[in-house]
């Protein structure tokens, strides 16, 4: 864009940020324009930046990005360009409030408003560079709920929305292919479907031609300039060494070394400006090569290339001023603040929560990692264990010992696997923070509609766990079934819950897996059958109090074997236990002389009570991780003067 460009841009001033509801109605219940905006309020849409970002604490600052400024407007593509460690993701994590790990400093404004994360979710979508969707949705599927988050119009009319944006991306192919089996083009065309069911006024692309072959990158970027020449988006996207045809396609280029501006405006001016400072483009080169080579300290001299980075600063639209007074283009930028902002626009929370609920649901039937495999292992496992333990079935007391162990196998093994849900959780949890970031849905309906679907799968994975191991292989009674099973699925639940929480504590999903490792350990451990309560270093006693075991297996053996009979037994004769009674309640009495966290009393209610407790206080910590994770955003600080 040339300066006087901007001027005409700037002209269109004071631009209003309006609601996406107002920006043109294809019918009245559909707010969202999905045709090419002839009348748009978005036709005047100008974003401007100019960012300072430094990493490291006082005295050892260190900085990423220096003075980066621009102004783009409305139908046009800024693609970021430099090598790498040029600072392309930290500019845009800074310009998507994303950037957590340094100080962000200076401003950036949408049509005047300085950018928040309420105009970001309203107005803003961000496409990231491995945006894998939700590998067991199709890609119709994942149009329609996006649709429908978005509320872009009545159900009815929904299949034709849906149906629109896949022939405008060219999905026909693989609409009903589920998103894991999509080609990576594919997987990107799908991005820009979804941000484009947004209607957002900016799209930031991470890099959208990676791991794409060159046809497929020429394609995509293709597609992206015409999408924001034919719904006048503001597109920014970083990239790595385009080819000359996608160069020329772009409207607006900034190249990048370490951190600085080589140059930012119009790619048309791009190779007169270098060949204006000594740096004329090689026949038969490609223009974006030839700039990076040159910038690329790494390949360049370094002197040389600090030299090109200082002309810039020098020759730049604006210079002399500083860019936090003046934007790009030398326009005066002190245009916030003119008007408000509209709210978020998307689905009413009930709706929200049930097409949530809806989405997850299917997930959850499809996906075989989280719950269906796992209740088919969980199937497998315990009948190995109760087969392994078959001598237990008889109710002579020299088994009474290896029937407490393998009720406490057929919880333990089982809840030791909720580690895999660490990982997809996380994975999950992932996808739903992006969600959320781009507006489309809260995670506290994510959160509450998981919450009603996994309640009842821990009394799935009770009956697969139990039902033939316990009941047929280890003979327990039939009458103790009902409460057999709540236990189970309360026990279940607090490692359900403990997995959800540390999904989202943890960033790094390994690291959450061995705190489950650690907490499935310590539950054993301070379980009493290994050492007793009594016998603990005093601090350690807690532990035995906020561990699910202890009231797995005391409310377990008491529902097992209060109303059964044993063999009788002569003393001296058993390995086990032996006393002078048969009935079951007194051979419970029997193994509490050996493991005293087994009682001959009823605690089951208070047992099942404590555990559902523990389940609630790792729930309590996981819905604020997800609303302590999901409102992180940078702050833009005001540039120090
Ligand atoms: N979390 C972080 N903490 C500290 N420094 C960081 C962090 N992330 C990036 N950097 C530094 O910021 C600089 C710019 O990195 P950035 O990832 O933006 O480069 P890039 O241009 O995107 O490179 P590439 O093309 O290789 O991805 C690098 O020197 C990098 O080491």
């Amino acid at each position: 864009m040339t300066d006087n460009e901007y001027d005409k841009a700037e002209e269109n001033e004071p631009v209003t940020m309006e609601e996406p509801g107002a920006i043109t109605q294809p019918n009245a219940r559909n707010p969202r324009r999905l045709h090419s905006a002839q009348s748009s309020g978005m036709e005047s849409s100008v974003l401007r930046f100019n960012l300072n970002f430094t990493v490291g604490s006082k005295g050892k600052q260190k900085a990423i990005l220096s003075d980066v400024a621009a102004t783009v407007k409305w139908g046009h593509v800024l693609a970021i360009m430099g090598p790498s460690g040029a600072g392309k993701s930290v500019l845009i994590s800074a310009l998507t409030l994303d950037a957590l790990f340094g100080r962000t400093e200076g401003r950036v404004t949408l049509n005047g408003v300085p950018l928040t994360d309420k105009i970001f979710k309203s107005h803003c979508y961000t496409v990231v560079q491995l945006d894998q969707h939700w590998p067991y949705l199709t890609c119709r599927e994942t149009l329609r709920y996006a649709a429908e988050l978005y509320d872009v119009a009545a159900k009815e009319d929904i299949d034709a929305v849906v149906d629109e944006i896949v022939q405008k991306m060219g999905l026909d192919v693989c609409v009903d292919t589920r998103n894991a089996r999509l080609s990576g083009g594919q997987r990107r065309r799908l991005s820009l479907g979804i941000a484009l069911l947004k209607q957002p006024t900016l799209l930031f692309l991470d890099e959208p031609t990676t791991g794409l072959d060159a046809a497929s990158a020429e394609n995509i970027m293709q597609e992206i300039v015409r999408v924001a020449k034919e719904e006048n988006l503001i597109i920014l996207c970083t990239i790595h060494q385009p080819s000359t045809k996608v160069y020329q396609g772009f409207d607006e280029v900034m190249v990048l070394s370490k951190g600085r501006e080589a140059y930012t405006g119009n790619v048309k001016e791009s190779v007169p400006y270098f060949e204006s400072i000594g740096y004329p483009l090689p026949p038969q080169t490609n223009p974006a090569e030839h700039f990076l080579d040159m910038v690329n300290a790494d390949f360049s001299d370094d002197a040389e290339v600090d030299r090109i980075l200082d002309t810039w600063q020098e020759k730049r639209p604006g210079a002399g001023s500083s860019h936090h007074k003046k934007g790009f283009g030398g326009v005066d930028n002190d245009d916030e603040g003119q008007e408000g902002v509209a709210d978020v626009k998307r689905a009413l929370l009930r709706k929200e929560i049930s097409i949530m609920f809806s989405r997850h649901l299917k997930l959850m039937m499809r996906d075989p990692v989280l719950y269906s495999g796992r209740a088919v292992i969980f199937f497998v496992v315990t009948l190995l264990f109760s087969l392994v333990y078959l001598n237990a079935r008889d109710y002579s007391q020299d088994q009474a010992l290896n029937k407490m162990w393998i009720v406490l196998w057929l919880v333990s093994v089982p809840s030791n696997m909720g580690v895999v849900a660490v990982y997809a959780l996380n994975e999950e949890f992932k996808s739903i923070l992006r969600e959320s970031k781009n507006g489309m849905a809260s995670p506290l309906s994510y959160a509450l509609a998981k919450t009603v679907l996994v309640i009842p799968i821990m009394f799935v994975f009770a009956l697969f766990a139990l039902v033939i191991a316990s009941f047929v292989v280890i003979d327990m009674p039939w009458d103790t079934f009902g409460v057999a099973i709540i236990i189970y699925a309360a026990t279940m639940y607090v490692f359900e819950c403990v997995a959800e929480c540390l999904s989202v504590w943890f960033e790094n999903p390994i690291l959450g897996m061995l705190q489950f490792m650690n907490f499935w350990f310590g539950s054993f451990l301070f379980a009493g059958f290994l050492i007793s309560k009594d016998d603990l270093f005093w601090p350690f006693t807690l532990f035995y109090y906020i561990m699910p075991y202890a009231y797995y297996l005391r409310s377990s053996m008491y529902n097992y074997l209060k109303d059964t009979t044993f063999d009788s037994c002569e003393p001296g004769t058993s390995a086990g236990v032996c006393v002078q009674s048969t009935s079951g309640s007194d051979v419970l009495g029997g193994i509490n002389l050996v493991y005293n966290v087994v009682e001959n009393e009823d605690t089951i209610s208070a047992d099942i009570a404590t555990l559902i407790g523990i389940a609630i206080f790792y729930k309590i910590l996981y819905i604020i991780g997800v609303v302590y994770k999901s409102s992180r955003v940078t702050t833009i600080h005001e540039a120090a003067k």
